[in-house]
């Protein structure tokens, strides 16, 4: 971090159909109103956005702050110098799920008010990254989605409606008419077994898709993922577990087994993954935890 350079504001102007450039006007005139220098960084598209990230880090940031949704956030975190700074988020996405985690205001003015007040003791947050054959390590900050929740995920992110959170719900629902059961095989350690199941996901947060509390009780401190297994049932079944799961109710549930590990490798035959909203592709996938690898301004 450098004192006397300034920090990036990196905005997602497709974030939520719109919200992100609007947010971003907002946060900027904050830091000016404050007296803290910041630039402004946007690109044409995501790959652009990350060069110019890249290229800002370089010349000197004190800290990044991300005006976006959980996908921005998964974006910049694949930019090593970006890893290394302090980075804050200003909630202006659908799902905010990183966001919810920490209970950032969904107030701009406020959300820059409360990182700017963090700097002196920001916190030691840990990511998740997964590595697949012939690709580079994938960082994440929310969770990997193996099964029906990334399935959720793609169709959710084909909604191009302003519908926030209720995209997801409304992806749950087209699924659920189309569901299927697939096999996974998971390894721990030494210990591998597999199963029949809807999924098979590895959460560092709690929640995925807008506020869906998968693994309510992980904690982004601990050092640990919480993989969340569901073994498979008829329809109606997996519609009540789901129903509990919207609800936190699912932890004891038999279908439901939720283990936290430092590390965890599945297989899941041509299943597309998605971390933080976004695809990441087929597997096996080999997932660990990397302890406090980020500085959260909150
Ligand atoms: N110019 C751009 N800059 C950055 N990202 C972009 C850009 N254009 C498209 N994107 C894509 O937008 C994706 C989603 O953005 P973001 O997460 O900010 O919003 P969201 O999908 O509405 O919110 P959430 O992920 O919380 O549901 C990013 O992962 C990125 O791939």
């Amino acid at each position: 971090m450098r004192d006397d350079a300034p920090y990036g504001v990196v905005v997602n102007p497709s974030s939520a159909l719109g919200r992100g450039a609007r947010v971003a006007r907002v946060v900027l005139a904050s830091f000016q109103a404050a007296g803290v220098d910041a630039v402004e960084i946007t690109g044409v598209d995501a790959a652009d956005c990350q060069a110019r990230v890249r290229a800002a880090c370089k010349r000197g940031l004190r800290g990044i702050v991300l005006v976006g949704g959980d996908g921005l956030i998964g974006l910049v975190l694949q930019v090593a110098e970006a890893r290394a700074l302090p980075i804050g988020v200003v909630p202006a996405g659908s799902g905010n799920d990183f966001a919810r985690q920490f209970g950032l205001p969904r107030s701009p003015a406020a959300a820059v008010a409360r990182l700017l007040g963090s700097e002196g003791a920001p916190l030691s947050v840990d990511l998740g990254v997964v590595e697949r054959p012939g690709h580079d390590p994938h960082w994440f900050a929310g969770g990997l989605s193996i099964g029906l929740d990334a399935a959720i995920n793609r169709r959710a992110n084909a909604i191009r409606l302003p519908l926030g959170p209720l995209r997801y719900h409304l992806a749950l629902l087209a699924e659920l008419a189309v569901l299927k059961s697939r096999r996974f095989v998971v390894q721990i350690g030494a210990r591998e077994h597999s199963f029949m199941g809807i999924l098979a996901t590895v959460m560092n947060t709690r929640a995925i898709g807008g506020g869906i509390p998968l693994a309510p009780s992980a904690s982004v401190h601990d050092g640990m993922l919480d993989l969340v297994e569901v073994s498979h049932g008829s329809k109606l079944r997996v519609l009540s577990v789901l129903g509990l799961l919207a609800r936190a109710k699912h932890e004891h549930l038999p279908e439901v087994t939720i283990t936290r590990v430092p590390a965890v490798k599945i297989e899941a035959g041509d299943e597309l993954a998605f971390s933080d909203g976004e695809l990441v592709g087929s597997g096996p996938f080999e997932v660990r935890v990397a302890p406090g690898a980020l500085t959260l301004l909150a």
